[in-house]
């Protein structure tokens, strides 16, 4: 399982919470501002709550999730999953490094952070996989889903070219039925961060101050030098969101997205419906993945889902408890 080993931890990952306060209006709960050096003291719950049994505010059932049957066309529903997960350690966060849009992969601990954020998960249904189109995050994404019950096989979808497109295609509808699209997109890259990008973090800090290294690195719109600002990157994720993600979501797809710390701020201030003060203090930790329902037009915060062999993200509604029975009969 993994641990809060992030200074600054936007979830806590302890797999049981005594209790649940599930919701997506930011003054509805402790959730989200985080800045402590413990881990997970039962008392400051970090960010997100997790799974318990004994969630009473469980949703109403609806249609099953997309199932072997639904394949690659699920049915419309009225309760789609979606998970955002941030990459696991890169070798440049290792180094204390400003990476932004440079691709670096992953560290063997990002590699098993990929691995337990996919174990997290690996109850809940995904129908489509959107990462950006930097190696952590699709690393990120692959070694999640090599975790998962169902064992679809994740295919990264080709449209840079005609060609691309045309020698990556598959000729079984059975065999499209037992993968999941992997969408790439620039648009979910990791915010730019300028001319910071291969600094040291506290070398420019000390050369800069700390004072103005945090205003560029959590400022809503103060950028880096010649860098994107979080306002600027939310204008690209946020709109791709809005745009490629949302309509998915809306026909009852599950869709997990694996991308990167400030892409995700950016997406979570939308859904959280964050103020440019609030986003300040929104950190997330590398291979922590976070749930949300989307139903009836709404995104409903769910919290971090726990292990497989914890209480588990079923807790949390029928409709996903429904999905669990059938993943168990299939996969006995
Ligand atoms: O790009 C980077 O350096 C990190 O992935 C995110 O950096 P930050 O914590 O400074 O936003």
């Amino acid at each position: 399982m993994a641990a809060c080993t992030s200074q600054h931890a936007l979830i806590s990952v302890k797999p049981r919470c005594a209790s649940a306060s599930f919701s997506s209006d930011r003054r509805a709960g402790n959730v989200r501002f985080v800045s402590t050096t413990s881990c997970c003291p039962s008392s400051r719950k970090l960010g997100l709550v997790c799974a318990s049994n004994s969630q009473s505010s469980v949703i109403e059932p609806a249609k099953l999730p997309s199932s072997p049957e639904s394949g690659s066309n699920p049915k419309k529903s009225s309760e789609a999953a979606l998970i955002l997960i941030r990459h696991g350690e890169s070798l440049w966060n290792e180094k204390n490094l400003f990476t932004g849009c440079v691709d670096v992969p992953l560290t063997p601990k990002g590699v098993n952070e990929a691995i337990e954020a996919g174990k997290r998960i690996c109850n809940i249904p995904v129908d489509v996989i959107y990462t950006s189109s930097l190696i952590r995050a699709q690393m990120t994404a692959m070694l999640a889903m090599m975790q998962h019950r169902r064992k679809k096989v994740p295919i990264i979808v080709h449209k840079e070219s005609e060609r691309a497109h045309q020698w990556s295609q598959v000729y079984s509808e059975e065999t499209k039925k037992q993968s999941i699209p992997v969408i790439t997109a620039w648009q979910l890259n990791e915010r730019m961060y300028g001319e910071l990008q291969g600094l040291n973090k506290q070398e420019t800090a000390d050369l800069f101050g700390k004072e103005q290294v945090h205003e560029w690195r959590r400022s809503y719109d103060i950028p880096p030098p010649n860098g994107e600002s979080l306002e600027m990157c939310a204008e690209r994720a946020v709109s791709y969101f809005k745009e490629q993600i949302i309509p998915q979501l809306v026909s009852g797809k599950h869709v997990m997205i694996a991308a990167h710390g400030n892409s995700l701020r950016s997406i979570i201030m939308h859904l959280d419906k964050l103020t440019s003060q609030e986003v300040i203090s929104l950190e997330l930790s590398t291979g922590i993945p976070m749930l949300y329902i989307f139903k009836e037009g709404k995104f409903i915060r769910r919290g971090s889902p726990a292990g497989p062999s914890e209480a588990g993200v079923y807790a949390y509604t029928k409709y996903m408890h429904n999905y669990n029975q059938k993943l168990k009969q299939l996969t006995q």
